[in-house]
């Protein structure tokens, strides 16, 4: 994506010391309730700097400060988390504003062609963009077609084609035209905009709490609140006892117990895992989605162009029922003249290529019949009346026999050769006759079989839907290794199996780019609109990929997983940590009074206020140390979840609870040399 690629920079960084510091307004810092909770400790413990006895207690000066000024660190610490996750979306912000810029519009008013600011345009607008110019704002092209320039939103250097109708009308502002001119009808008003979109995501100026962070939040407040009652009830023992409880003491030990880890780390987590979803060119129009992607169960992927290499080309002629080569392949060009899908266009390159002459004055004043979905055909309707078509074989059969003609023995076979073969035969029709097949060759991707492999790993169920044949959908679904598909499916197919799906209560994914998938791009929990796409699929989805790359699906996934991974394996050391704590603070509170506490003095710390401060600072410390973790996300493994859990709980849960008691050692022998 456009903007800085480095993690971190020096103006970053600058930039987030400044704002950990701003973070401090109490008004900010009650969105998080734990580390509110420590700024009130930090709060209530600096007049003892002063007045050591204010709460009637006897701890030293020197202990009060050093209190003091580790809860402060510990506030600090975390806002400077979260500071630095946001800042890498600022930056990003600020790059794109800069593409933002004014500029003049030739609006279309009643034949006439009038400048005005690109602010002033409204949806329904019309405007030409010539060479060079700027397109003013997000729109359709609606006459001609141009290479577009596309670097300042995509970061991709190649021009891409903008061209009126079909799946690739789709322009954005602020982009610009290289060559040929364009006639764009605006579908944006101002602010409402693809680049305003994007510059509030990466800004996260719209950032709202997702489900899974409210939810875990909310255990983490409740586990604060239990916390918060017991060390208030603490002194009552204490008495009891005869053991004098110092305030200090009791503020170390509350926030040593909650857990500060897991909720100063929190939203960087979040941050940082949209911010791996748009440095892989994917925007995500909510932190929702991004989490979505890592529970889904099942994805829906097209055959050609994601799991194929896509742009299906005509490599062979085959004539079929007495007919030649030369006669199939005349008809086959003359019924893609006017066919501008690759298709067709791949029909006219194979002729050319082999020195088949074609006329064109066949097809003058002739009446194009573009290709549909639903019919599976297209051809033309020449002046003489016949009428010339090509489409999937099953279509053609039944076009000719309605035309009263019959079928050639050896169509099926033929086809089944083609479709036996990945590929995709397209019948060539004259009216009743049927000359014979075009084999459009398309091969699957490399490395897709692995990648599906890894995904049934992950639980994940991949079905492939594609409007071809049966024979060249199970060739292709056997291939790459898809667990199921669906042959001849319409568009609205789609929706059915993602309601069908989710009926079951599984999660759906699904990309798509044209028009007839915004239906089913809305339906799936995981919607991604490919940026090449129209601008009503990418209305409709939860997600653009600026690559236009139908099958990055499979790693957004994964960044989803890791994200919610991540969260995952921090509260869990967030929380094993406390045991440590514990056995460093629980028996220097009560040495003094029952001797017999020594005992589970297992770490044979210094003195009981080293032992508290210890654990105070290994609790604000681990929390800088764990940011780098936070923002990259936990080591991926493509494996199930159950044994995913087992391999956290072992790695983070164990780790969570040996490491502070190594880390405690080392702070209280550090401190130990200074008292
Ligand atoms: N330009 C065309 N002219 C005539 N027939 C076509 C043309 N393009 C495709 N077909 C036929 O229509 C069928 C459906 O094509 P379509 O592009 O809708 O598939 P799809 O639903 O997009 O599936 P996929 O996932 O493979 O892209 C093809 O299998 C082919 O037989
Ligand atoms: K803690
Ligand atoms: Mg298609």
């Amino acid at each position: 994506m456009h903007g800085t690629k480095a993690l971190l920079n020096g103006e970053i960084l600058r930039q987030a010391l400044k704002e950990s510091v701003l973070k401090l307004d109490p008004r900010v810092m009650i969105r998080n309730p734990i580390m509110f909770v420590v700024e009130i400790g930090f709060v209530a413990t600096l007049p003892l700097a002063w007045m050591p006895d204010a709460f009637g207690g006897g701890s030293p000066v020197w202990f009060n400060i050093a209190v003091s000024i580790v809860l402060l660190v510990t506030v600090l610490f975390a806002n400077f988390a979260e500071a630095l996750a946001e800042g890498r979306g600022k930056a990003q912000a600020d790059s794109l504003k800069r593409s933002k810029k004014e500029t003049t519009a030739y609006k279309v008013t009643g034949g006439a062609v009038k400048q005005v600011p690109s602010t002033e345009l409204r949806k329904g607008d019309i405007v030409v963009v010539g060479q060079g110019q700027w397109i003013p704002g997000d729109g359709e092209v609606i006459e001609g077609l141009a290479s577009v320039d596309e670097s300042a939103i995509t970061g991709e250097s190649a021009p891409v084609i903008k061209e009126a109708g079909g799946d690739f009308n789709s322009v954005t502002g602020g982009t610009r035209v290289l060559s040929d001119r364009i006639k764009v009808r605006i579908t944006s008003d101002p602010g409402e905009s693809f680049l305003d979109r994007m510059i509030s995501l990466v800004e996260g100026a719209k950032r709202q709490k997702t489900p899974n962070e409210i939810a875990l939040g909310t255990v983490l407040t409740s586990l604060t609140l239990i916390f918060m009652i017991v060390v208030v009830t603490l002194p009552f023992y204490g008495r009891y006892l005869n053991v004098e409880l110092e305030v200090p003491v009791l503020i170390a030990l509350l926030v040593c117990l909650i857990p500060t880890t897991i909720g100063g780390l929190l939203s960087a987590i979040g941050i940082a895992g949209m911010d791996r979803v748009t440095r892989f060119n994917v925007l995500a129009m909510s932190g929702k989605a991004v989490e979505a992607a890592g529970d889904i169960n099942t994805i829906i992927l097209d055959k050609t162009g994601t799991i194929t290499y896509g742009n299906r080309m005509a490599s062979e002629f085959i004539p079929v029922g007495g007919a030649t080569e030369e006669e199939t392949a005349l008809w086959a060009v003359v019924g893609s003249l006017k066919d501008e899908t690759p298709e067709g266009r791949s029909i006219l390159e194979l002729a050319s290529r082999k020195n088949w002459t074609r006329d064109e004055r066949l097809t003058e004043e002739g009446s194009f019949v573009e290709f549909k979905a639903e019919t599976r055909m297209s051809g033309v309707d020449l002046k003489d009346g016949r009428k010339v078509r090509k489409g999937a074989v099953d279509a053609i059969r039944k076009w000719a026999i309605a035309q009263g003609g019959t079928v050639p023995a050896d169509l099926q076979a033929r086809g089944d050769q083609v479709a036996s073969a990945g590929g995709t035969p397209l019948a060539v029709a004259v009216d009743d006759r049927i000359y014979g097949i075009v084999y459009l060759k398309d091969t699957v991707k490399p490395g897709m079989r692995e990648r599906f492999e890894q995904l049934r790993r992950m639980g994940i169920r991949t079905i492939m839907c594609t409007g071809d044949n049966p024979l060249t959908a199970a060739t292709i679904a056997n291939e790459a290794g898809v667990d199921d598909y669906i042959a001849e499916s319409k568009p609205e197919d789609k929706i059915a199996v993602i309601r069908r799906e989710q009926a079951e209560g599984k999660l759906v994914a699904m990309t798509g780019d044209g028009t007839n998938d915004a239906p089913a791009l809305a339906q799936a929990d995981v919607g991604i609109a490919m940026n090449s796409g129209t601008a009503a699929a990418k209305e409709a989805a939860n997600m653009v990929d600026l690559d236009s790359d139908p099958s990055k699906i499979i790693e957004v996934i994964a960044i989803g997983k890791q994200l919610l991974m991540t969260r995952g394996a921090l509260t869990t050391f967030s929380i094993a940590n406390d045991i440590a704590k514990y056995f460093a603070i629980v028996p220097a509170m009560f040495m003094t009074a029952i001797p017999q506490m020594e005992a589970l003095n297992v770490m044979r710390l210094h003195s009981p206020l080293s032992a508290i401060l210890s654990a105070l600072i290994f609790n604000a410390v681990i929390i800088p140390l764990l940011i780098p973790l936070a923002m990259k996300g936990v080591a991926y493994k493509p494996l199930s979840t159950a044994r995913l859990l087992r391999r956290n709980l072992l790695v983070y849960g164990g780790g969570g609870v040996l490491v502070p008691f190594a880390g405690i050692k080392v702070i209280d022998w550090l401190v130990g040399l200074w008292i």
